[in-house]
């Protein structure tokens, strides 16, 4: 059975104190929570122990943000699958469209991301969506397909478990303007058609798919209220420990 997830995803923000305080304040928002939804948090890379020590014997999941592909050598900058094990990390998000956009980062890149993930026994948050012009064109759907089919669709069954899906239509990222919760599940609905295609319906009914893109705690409930709608990949409102727990509490 699927999970609901509410993932923060924190981009290039908060130093150490700030992460350190962000945590302390979730930690206190959450401890009283009776939910069953995952709560993930990703910092940034040079934070992650930090926040790793900081999360400890709470609810909250620490993520990274990216990964290298390669098992280690001369890539200066770069992180690998296995220095997130080595502190205790079991989750990455690979595909973000600001990784995609600033940093070039392609359907070949990613397969290769995701393969060296799971080889290191990591779960992942998989990102995609598409561009403002791909809806305008009434294109959304194939972009998405390509998307997942390119990256995901040659890896076997048992690897989905492994698998959360996170569909952020890049036009609604950091603009304030959201998919309808109507446009959501229609994608979501779609997606979750496209496993049942590819691996059956078993494996399509396990995996969570997060909808991100400007959630906010005003909106979250509508949109967490779509059947195929399993929590959110939150960006900005996640930087709030008061904002970050309205949304978890909307689901
Ligand atoms: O990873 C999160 C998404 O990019 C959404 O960001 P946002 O909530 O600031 O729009």
């Amino acid at each position: 059975m699927r999970k609901n997830i509410v993932a923060g995803n924190w981009k290039m923000n908060n130093n150490a104190e700030q992460t350190q305080q962000l945590i302390n304040d979730l930690k206190t928002a959450v401890s009283g929570l009776e939910t069953e939804t995952r709560i993930i948090i990703a910092p940034t890379f040079v934070n992650l122990a930090l926040a790793q020590n900081n999360a400890a014997g709470s609810s909250i999941e620490v993520a990274a943000q990216n990964m290298h592909q390669a098992k280690n050598g001369a890539y200066t900058g770069e992180i690998s699958a296995d220095m997130l094990t080595s502190i205790g990390l079991q989750t990455v998000i690979l595909g973000h469209s600001e990784r995609r956009t600033y940093f070039g980062e392609n359907d070949a890149t990613l397969t290769e991301k995701v393969t060296a993930a799971l080889e290191n026994e990591l779960e992942v948050i998989f990102c995609f969506g598409e561009l403002l012009e791909d809806r305008k064109s009434d294109n959304h759907f194939n972009v998405v397909e390509s998307q997942l089919k390119n990256v995901l669709f040659n890896l076997p069954a048992s690897s989905w478990e492994k698998i959360v899906l996170a569909y952020e239509p890049v036009w609604a990222i950091g603009t304030g303007e959201t998919a309808s919760p109507e446009q959501a599940q229609e994608m979501h609905a779609f997606i979750r058609s496209l496993i049942t295609d590819q691996y059956g319906a078993e494996v399509a009914s396990n995996v969570s798919i997060l909808y991100g893109g400007s959630v906010k705690p005003n909106n979250a409930e509508e949109i967490f209220s779509k059947e195929d709608v399993d929590g959110g990949l939150i960006g900005g409102a996640s930087l709030k420990a008061q904002d970050f727990t309205a949304i978890i509490k909307a689901i």
